[in-house]
């Protein structure tokens, strides 16, 4: 694997929000169009290592680079779900103006969307089924409709990366469903990080996963994950199960409570 097909590379890292690091000593490199399930406790550091990968974040040590550039030169190319998104409700916005937000640029300058952005934006809202409500004001949706259309302004940016912050959350079971087919067919074209917690619907479908408790733990078939420099000869990309158990909550405490190596 040469270094133009690395989509994303931490490197030494080190990172968090005070003294003590939520994360340390985070190796991880991740090939174009690979699909990395991030899973483990509450509190383990999921969203802090997505934030250091859309540059919300920034390292107290080592590196992090998108397509070979810092995260926020790299904004561009890069759709984000975060967990937490807060919208004010009296602010007059549509399905359509807040999907279309993704095809705006990071900057505070004012901006039109161009003709040629719309297509992205239509194709967004059906990919997550709310073609048919676009243009209905975001306050008057329902909580999981709500976390549909942040996804949908993640997929209009038509990013090379797409990172999701638990976009299970609050959907119901079409809409999940929905949400599987989808990421399996952007698997292979779009490189996609995602922090979930549904192992047996998500993360199953990833090509890749590691646990984050602290620090980063590969699933087994997953050790090429961790530790860069990555080389020619790795193994190719494949479908790598989460590791077998019982029931999926005994199976996320095992993961849990296991230290990274
Ligand atoms: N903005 C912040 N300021 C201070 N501490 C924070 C902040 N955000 C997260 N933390 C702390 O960092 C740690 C990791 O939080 P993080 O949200 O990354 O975990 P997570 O694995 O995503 O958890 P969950 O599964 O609950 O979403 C927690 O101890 C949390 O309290």
């Amino acid at each position: 694997m040469g270094r133009a097909s690395i989509a994303v590379s931490l490197s030494g890292v080190r990172a968090g929000y005070g003294a003590a690091p939520v994360l340390s000593e985070v190796d991880l490199t991740l090939e174009r169009g690979e699909f990395l399930a991030l899973i483990g406790p509450n509190g383990g550091g999921k969203s802090t290592l997505l934030g250091l990968l859309v540059g919300l974040l920034r390292p107290i040590r080592g590196t992090v680079e998108i397509h070979g550039q810092p995260p926020r030169r790299a904004r561009g190319r890069i759709g984000y779900l975060p967990q937490d998104a807060r919208l004010d409700p009296e602010f007059p916005l549509t399905v359509r103006d807040l999907t279309a937000m993704g095809r705006l640029r990071a900057t505070w300058l004012p901006q039109r969307l161009r003709a040629a952005d719309r297509p992205a934006v239509t194709g967004a809202l059906e990919r997550v089924g709310l073609a048919e409500l676009a243009a209905r004001p975001v306050s008057a949706l329902s909580t999981g409709q709500r976390r549909r259309v942040l996804l949908a302004r993640a997929l209009a940016a038509e990013p090379d990366l797409l990172v999701l912050d638990e976009p299970e959350a609050g959907i119901d079971a079409d809409s999940a469903q929905h949400l599987h087919r989808l990421l399996s067919s952007l698997t292979g074209r779009t490189t996609i990080v995602v922090a979930s917690h549904d192992i047996d619907g998500i993360a199953s479908r990833a090509t890749c996963g590691v646990t984050v408790d602290h620090g980063v733990t590969p699933w087994p078939g997953s050790g090429r994950l961790v530790g860069a420099p990555v080389h020619h000869d790795d193994p190719p990309v494949g479908h790598v199960p989460p590791p077998d158990g019982t029931a999926a909550s005994e199976r996320e405490h095992a993961r849990s409570t296991r230290r990274p190596v």
